[in-house]
């Protein structure tokens, strides 16, 4: 018999795990050693029906454990025989009862069993027989029914696992470790084994399986696999672009006083006051102070680790960001004994960087600092000998302050000898935008590089710099100077992946672009959004007119011949439109014009400038060479001849004109094909209004004839102008 148990175990043999397998061997094992001890005390009589009651028993339990264990397909099969051969010693097994509450029972009745007939014991097995048959069938159809039913019963199946790997195997070895293995079927789990059973219950109840009313409710469901909605990552902003610093963008009503910003030496008021600058701007109150601060203990060293944050500034253009470094780095240089370059400011051209050269004299002037321009206007020659100058002792420097654009910057890095930003101090980014875009020039990375070079005979000098890395005492131990970023721009990015590759250290952001949240939605609270808005100039009218290609020349003549615009400044798409535009304006006659593109020598753009802004031109047409940074006092209307293409050059053309919180026009000219797009784009980068100007026909009519004259000359002029070329 237990041959055959063997047999039928070794041959079904399939899933449960191991800890399962074992309790229930187990209580077989309790449950035939109790069988036994009733045996001992039956007559043979007896014990042939109580044997032929247990080979039932056994077929019934072995036909049990074969449904049980079709999970247990992890037991390792080894380890399964070995019990198994050790259970060969058990001659009939009674699995339908719990084994403790027998042998107590068996331990009470002993004595009286001696006096009990034997038709009486034979009547108990019998009756005992019968009810162990009852409950086991109660249990096969019970786990019948729970193998037929649909995944609740596979989970309850998974669940016994969980819940019976919780015993210690030296427990199942005691009797009291076997009743708790048994037990351990039945009774609730313990506290956190419960939580697993409760979440797995709910899950499965919430996954819409219905709790099969055959399912042993003692049992653990598991599971819960369903797929759950996943939730939307929402982008967050760095802390220093969600919550930046404020810059008002009313310039006329949020005047400060000079005397109320801080940190300002009385030389440099002086200096304001001499050229006639008595209040600061918004920009100005703002920022300067946050510079000058970052240099109050000592502009030349970071004392204990300290680095001073970087500043990234976004404020209208003409707002006055020019002013906003110029002033805090002439206060801080000025107090510097030799003569090195420590305030670097890189700009996109050679025009803007004459402009912001010209700012620095007039606020360097009897400080002693030296400034130079190194923007490509002089022979690289030339450039070098403002540059360095080689002494008995080795090379000095002769700039304190150097103005350039990148392209020049990098060919006197590599090709200057003497030359060092080592010293450096103040790295400048104007127009920050458009100098990240040309960041793929890799300038940027060699002015940080030159910044930090440390040559072999630099090696222990006291204020050797180097590379910023992580803030360690031992990397902050040595003295040496900081190197703070400032960057400015009217259409500065706040995309954070934009403004990681400039490498910035804890910056602070000054901006006039800043929504307040409305709700408490995340997307709300992150601040300012990454898409291109900017902020305008309040003094500015927006407005566009509708035209067609004829029309277009006829209403610019409107505009400068009957309605007497002066200092304009019209911007074209491309220096051939330009010159085009340039060439009818002047053949037609009665407007003092000029052009400005790449198609003129320096000179001739810097006179052009100049007469523009002297007022003795009346028109200026341009393409986006002038577009960005230009400072021409007086332009009182900027036209768009030809539609900008990207809102950035919109704002920056228009920002020609209503500059310093003065009043300005910006017209736009647009073909009806242009107007929805072009629509679309102002209202999505917050640009305020557009007023709808309409040239009436009657208006244009005065001057067909003579333009029509006018285009046939023009013809001809330009075809000379190409022979010319090709000589
Ligand atoms: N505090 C001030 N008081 C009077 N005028 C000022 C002051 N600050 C700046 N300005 C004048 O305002 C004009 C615009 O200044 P600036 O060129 O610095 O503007 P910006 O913000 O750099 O403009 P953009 O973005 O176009 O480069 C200049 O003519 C400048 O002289």
């Amino acid at each position: 018999m237990s041959l055959f148990v063997i047999d039928r175990y070794l041959g079904d043999e399939v899933d449960s795990t191991e800890d399962r397998a074992k309790a229930l061997l187990e209580k077989l094992h309790q449950q035939a050693k109790v069988r036994q001890l009733q045996l001992k005390c039956k007559e043979q009589k007896v014990k042939a029906v109580s044997k032929s009651h247990s080979e039932e028993e056994v077929v019934d339990t072995v036909e049990i454990q074969d449904h049980s264990e079709d999970s247990e397909k992890r037991k390792k099969s080894k380890k399964r025989k070995k019990t198994f051969n050790d259970e060969t010693s058990v001659e009939e097994v009674n699995p339908g009862l719990d084994a403790e509450p027998e042998v107590d029972n068996l331990k009470a009745k002993k004595p009286r069993k001696r006096k009990i007939n034997k038709d009486e014991q034979e009547k108990s097995i019998s009756q005992e027989a019968e009810a162990e048959k009852k409950e086991h069938k109660k249990k096969v159809s019970k786990r019948e029914a729970k193998k037929s039913s649909s995944s609740e019963s596979i989970h309850s199946e998974d669940a016994k696992p969980v819940h019976k790997s919780k015993h210690k195997p030296g427990d199942e070895k005691s009797g009291k470790g076997s009743r708790a293995a048994s037990e351990d079927t039945k009774v609730a789990p313990k506290k956190n084994e419960s939580a697993e059973v409760e979440v797995s219950t709910t899950q499965n109840e919430k996954d819409g399986g219905k709790k099969d009313a055959s399912v042993d409710p003692n049992f653990l469901l598991l599971g819960g696999f369903e797929a759950k909605p996943v939730q939307k990552v929402l982008p967050v902003l760095p802390q220093w672009l969600a919550k930046p610093n404020l810059v008002q963008k009313d310039i006329k009503q949020n005047l400060v006083s000079i005397h109320d910003v801080p940190y300002l030496k009385p030389n440099m008021l002086k200096k304001m006051e001499a050229n006639k600058v008595k209040s600061f701007f918004p920009v100005q109150a703002e920022v300067i102070p946050a510079i000058l601060h970052s240099c109050l203990h000592g502009f030349l060293v970071g004392r204990g680790g300290y680095r001073p944050n970087d500043i990234c500034v976004s404020a209208p253009t003409g707002s006055g960001k020019t002013l906003a470094f110029v002033v805090p780095i002439v206060q801080v240089l000025s107090a510097r004994v030799v003569c090195e370059v420590r305030a670097l400011v890189v700009l996109p051209t050679k025009e803007l960087a004459q402009q912001v050269c010209k700012v620095f004299n007039v606020y360097a002037d009897g400080t002693g600092l030296k400034v130079v321009l190194m923007a490509g206007h002089k022979s690289f020659s030339k450039e070098q000998e403002t540059l360095v100058t080689k002494k008995s002792f080795g090379f000095c420097s002769l700039a304190d302050i150097l103005v350039c654009t990148p392209g020049r910057l990098v060919d006197h890095i590599h090709k200057t000898e003497g030359f060092t930003l080592k010293h450096l101090r103040f790295l400048v980014i104007d127009e920050a935008d458009r100098m990240i875009d040309t960041m793929s020039q890799d300038w940027l990375p060699q002015v940080i590089n030159a910044a930090y070079k440390v040559e072999p005979h630099d090696q222990g000098m006291l204020f050797t710099r180097k590379m910023p890395g992580v803030p360690t005492a031992a990397n902050y131990g040595q003295l040496q100077l900081p190197l703070q970023r400032l960057l400015f721009s009217a259409t500065l990015t706040h995309n954070p992946e934009k403004l990681q590759k400039l490498g910035l250290y804890q910056p602070r952001l000054f901006t006039s672009i800043y929504k307040q949240p409305k709700s408490n939605t995340p997307q709300d609270q992150n601040g300012p959004s990454t898409s291109e808005n900017f902020s305008l100039p309040a003094g500015l009218t927006h407005y566009y007119i509708p035209c067609n290609l004829n029309s277009k020349p006829l209403i610019l003549l409107h505009f400068l011949l009957t309605l007497r615009f002066s200092r304009v400044l019209c911007f074209t798409n491309s220096r051939e439109s330009s010159h085009r535009l340039f060439l009818l304006i002047k053949l037609f006659g009665g407007v003092n014009v000029a052009e400005f593109s790449s198609r003129l020598t320096p000179g001739e753009r810097k006179k052009a400038l100049k007469e523009f802004e002297q007022g003795k031109l009346q028109l200026l047409i341009s393409t986006d060479a002038t577009a960005r940074g230009i400072d021409i006092t007086g332009v009182k209307c900027v036209i768009n001849y030809d539609a900008p293409q990207y809102i950035r050059v919109y704002v920056h053309r228009v920002g020609r004109t209503a500059r310093g919180g003065t009043a300005g026009l910006a017209f736009t000219m647009l073909l009806r094909i242009q107007e929805q797009r072009y629509m679309n784009m102002m209202r999505d980068a917050g640009v305020p209004k557009l007023h709808k100007q309409l040239v009436l026909n009657d208006n244009l009519r005065q001057y067909e004839q003579r333009y029509e004259e006018v285009l046939s000359q023009l013809q001809r002029v330009i075809k000379e102008e190409q022979a010319q070329k090709r000589c």
